[in-house]
């Protein structure tokens, strides 16, 4: 069963302490948030938990087993969809799987069995400027489930899209991972985000970064776009915009 789970991790950058001292977890299939202010190292802690960059102290702990400084065993979506321009959107979703080892052809047969559930049906061959944001950010969603489905980092993925279209987003992206079960941290700025797609919230303080709060989200996810209306929404709410002191 994946879980992660992030130990004491610090790391200072440019001579400036930005992780104080971060701990955290997401158990199987938790979908955790990270909201804090900008520039408090929220991606920097990714790119830590993703065995992109070592941290100062501390450690990343995946089932068990110690996977600090390790690529490849979580995915990661980065704030920008960062989908090759030149590449169909079949073969910019077939990229992990080629990667991993998997022969071309079957690697596109794999990705493509994702196309409807990831709303692409009919787009296999188009390209990736031929797309609208909401579309690029759902393929950039399946390439990312495709390189590691368990663990999912997604750092802001819907940060560059319209109130309209990053609304609908959530709810699909509720809608897919009810039946694709990943674990998964979420950096958002958005408390109202936070709050509709997630388990649990962490809230991370200014630099240096600790964690200032943290909230089990106890009302059940909406089925739809609905205003949640549970008497704990606001209080919840209000603690989080109180811990960012907005
Ligand atoms: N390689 C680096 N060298 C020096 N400073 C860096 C480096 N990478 C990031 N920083 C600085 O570290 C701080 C944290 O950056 P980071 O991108 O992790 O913050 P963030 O919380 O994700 O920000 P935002 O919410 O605006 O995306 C920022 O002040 C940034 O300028």
């Amino acid at each position: 069963m994946p879980e992660i789970v992030v130990e004491g991790i610090s790391k200072t950058l440019g001579g400036l302490l930005t992780l104080g001292e971060i701990s955290l977890k997401a158990v199987d299939q938790e979908f955790v948030g990270i909201l804090g202010p900008s520039g408090c190292g929220k991606s920097t802690l990714f790119n830590i938990i993703s065995g992109l960059i070592l941290p100062d102290a501390g450690r990343v702990i995946i089932d068990g087993q110690d996977f600090t400084g390790v690529t490849g065993r979580v995915s990661y979506m980065h704030q920008k969809d960062l989908l090759l321009p030149s590449c169909s959107i079949l073969d910019n979703t077939s990229i992990p799987l080629i990667l991993k080892g998997v022969p071309k052809r079957k690697a596109k047969a794999v990705a493509a069995q994702y196309f409807e559930q990831f709303g692409l049906a009919g787009f296999e061959h188009y390209y990736p400027s031929q797309l609208s944001g909401g579309m690029r950010q759902r393929a950039a969603l399946l390439r990312t489930y495709l390189f590691s489905s368990d663990i999912m980092l997604l750092d802001e993925p819907f940060a560059s899209l319209d109130a309209i279209t990053r609304r609908k987003m959530q709810v699909w992206l509720l809608g897919v991972f009810k039946e694709l079960h990943p674990t998964v941290l979420f950096i958002t700025h958005d408390v109202e985000e936070a709050l509709f797609l997630c388990d649990r919230v962490y809230v991370l303080s200014e630099c240096p970064s600790e964690v200032c709060l943290e909230v089990k989200v106890p009302f059940c996810r909406p089925e739809s776009s609905r205003t949640i209306t549970d008497p704990s929404y606001s209080k919840l709410r209000d603690d989080i915009l109180d811990a960012l002191s907005i």
